[in-house]
């Protein structure tokens, strides 16, 4: 990929070509190989992390490990580090003129902690109020699991999803919390199985004490089916 091409895409990693605090910090070269190229150069990273470890990489149930991993790196967990995997959000006009708030709830997240490269696990909801434009509803969850995907802190992950809906539908309008779990929290360090982390970012009309408040009683629904 030409310099310029992997500069324009290293803008776009963050939220729709505006570097802010919430962009996601990349290396000037981070697209200068392929996928194959990284997936090979990570299998032997690995490789060596393991025998580092005393592992035995002749074991049956072993040998398969490092190329495994390379591949879960670049086209599952971190998949969402290429702008060229990020979701096309289609738009429609808002022809029926719903003027209330739309909230996407109990969005699955499923993202890496990049301090310790340990699972996050947990739910993100997400709401705005139209001004003319409206996204298919799947493209919400896409948007989430594009950020996801990536070595994450839970508040730019919320901070990137909010900026990216704001770009797509054209309003400030947007809001977005997330709950989630951190391995890094629960399995290991401290230990605490139960604690759990919310963010949340609040854009526009979600300043005002009474839309935030009808987001949050939408969280707060039982809408088990
Ligand atoms: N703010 C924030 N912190 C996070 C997130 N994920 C993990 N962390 C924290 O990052 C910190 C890293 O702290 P360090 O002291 O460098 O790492 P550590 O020695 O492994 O710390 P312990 O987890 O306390 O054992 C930990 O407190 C983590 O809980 C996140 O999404 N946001
Ligand atoms: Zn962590």
């Amino acid at each position: 990929m030409k310099i310029d091409k992997a500069l324009k895409a290293i803008e776009a990693i963050g939220d729709n070509h505006v570097a802010t605090s919430a962009t996601t910090p990349l290396r000037e070269d981070a697209f200068k190989l392929s996928d194959k190229e990284k997936i090979a150069l990570i299998k032997e990273d690995v490789k060596h992390i393991m025998e580092t470890l005393g592992l035995d990489l002749t074991d049956d149930s072993l040998k398969g490990t490092p190329q495994r991993v390379a591949k879960m790196f670049v086209n599952e967990i971190f998949s969402g580090l290429h702008p060229e995997r990020k979701p096309d959000a289609s738009t429609f006009e808002n022809h029926y003129k719903y003027g209330e708030m739309l909230v996407e709830k109990n969005i699955t997240v499923y993202s890496t902690c990049e301090h310790h490269l340990l699972p996050i696990v947990g739910r993100a909801h997400v709401a705005y109020i139209s001004n003319g434009t409206v996204v298919g509803l799947s493209k919400m969850n896409r948007i989430v699991d594009y950020y996801a995907k990536r070595p994450q802190v839970q508040e730019r992950m919320t901070m990137q999803i909010v900026q990216d809906l704001q770009v797509v539908l054209g309003t400030k309008d947007v809001a977005c919390v997330i709950d989630a779990k951190h391995l890094c929290v629960n399995s290991r360090g401290i230990r605490d199985i139960e604690s759990s982390t919310v963010t949340s970012e609040f854009g526009g009309k979600f300043k005002e004490e009474s839309v935030r408040r009808e987001f949050l009683d939408y969280i707060k629904l039982d809408t088990t089916f």
